[in-house]
């Protein structure tokens, strides 16, 4: 059956009316993929729900599906958002679709290439401060109260509803909630819309409830550290964020399913990213990669038990910052002459007998 895009699947569970625009950019149905190697090497089963297949590469987009449909039905004329990078691409592809004006404000320097080239491509009116995004969430937030003008960050429930379908997938393509499901938390957004979602999905068709584990990067763990972080500092761009807009809710979810919201190292990032794609060859940004990193360092202290069928949720695509994936392999193109004889003598000698 053809895919319509998230608000034609799971329309009984979002809260659509009959004005409601049915914007699609054909979001969501993302694969769940099964990791062979780190499940043998860890002892559990593990899946990654692969959302940097979304169209503009990251999770956002089944959030923001709900929230520009929602501001279109309300006659709003622009949206706008403060970002690390993936909201702003997603806010600026979906306010093209619906032809609305999108204005987003980030942390100047601070973004990744892939996400900024995506907002100036879909044309949003980008403003970057001499701030973290924190501070720009602030700013945006006082001027969505004063201006005419829709905010479609977390905060706006509509998002948290289009990203609880994430949750939906994940039982349909499993049969089952997994026992597990390990997120990465910055703004606390998504573990709230996941949480949602399986509950939801539990109430009305018996499919389980996991354990959430949510991981914050180090630098920027003011969950785990129950204290605002000022200057978070993390290589996972994506998740360098001192002070969660969903913090309370994101506790709530650790609490009520019995899971933890958890920390790692930049170092332990960047090993479970170069570690995803050299042995099960998928490619997520820095920051998806802290629920592996999760995942990785509670089975070590068996945290999470042998046999557990887990889910990892990859929030964006590995393209979306070449400039951390090229550091990060270390690998440089050996330059050879426009020569076969000399190519072939080159690679000769490199192919082992
Ligand atoms: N990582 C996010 C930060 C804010 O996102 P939101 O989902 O809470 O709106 C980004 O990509 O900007």
């Amino acid at each position: 059956m053809a895919w319509n895009g998230l608000l034609d699947a799971y329309g009984e569970f979002l809260p659509l009316t009959a004005a409601t625009p049915r914007l699609s950019l054909c979001e969501g149905n993302t694969p769940l993929i099964p990791l062979p190697r780190l499940s043998e090497e860890l002892g559990i089963t593990l899946y990654v729900k692969v959302e940097g297949a979304n169209p503009t590469g990251s999770f956002k987009d089944r959030g923001m599906v709900m929230a520009v449909a929602k501001a279109k039905e309300e006659g709003s004329h622009t949206i706008i958002c403060a970002s690390t990078g993936n909201t702003s691409a997603s806010a600026a592809a979906y306010a093209a679709r619906a032809g609305m004006r999108c204005l987003v404000v980030v942390p100047n320097g601070k973004i990744a290439l892939g996400k900024l080239a995506q907002a100036a491509m879909y044309g949003a009116e980008i403003f970057a401060i001499d701030g973290n995004f924190d501070e720009a969430l602030k700013m945006v937030r006082r001027l969505s109260e004063t201006a005419p003008i829709t905010l479609v960050n977390s905060v706006n429930p509509h998002r948290i509803e289009g990203q609880k379908t994430a949750a939906f997938e994940v039982c349909d393509q499993l049969g089952r909630a997994p026992d597990v499901l390990a997120i990465p938390v910055g703004n606390a957004g998504n573990i709230t819309a996941y949480w949602k979602g399986f509950k939801e999905y539990h109430a009305a068709k018996g499919t389980g409830l996991p354990q959430m584990r949510g991981f914050e990067a180090e630098g920027a763990a003011a969950i785990v550290r129950n204290r605002v972080i000022e200057q978070p500092e993390t290589v996972a761009t994506a998740i360098r964020i001192g002070n969660p807009a969903s913090w309370e809710k994101a506790v709530e979810a650790a609490n009520e399913s019995r899971g933890k919201i958890d920390e790692v190292s930049d170092a332990e990032i960047l090993a479970a990213y170069k570690r995803l794609a050299r042995t099960e060859g998928i490619f997520a940004e820095p920051a998806s990669c802290a629920a592996i990193a999760g995942v990785i360092k509670q089975r070590e202290r068996n945290e999470i038990e042998r046999g557990s069928l887990v889910v990892a949720v990859l929030t964006g695509n590995g393209l979306k910052d070449p400039a951390i994936a090229l550091e990060t392999a270390a690998i440089e193109p050996v330059v050879l002459p426009n020569d076969e004889r000399a190519v072939l003598e080159r690679l000769q000698g490199v192919v082992r007998t």
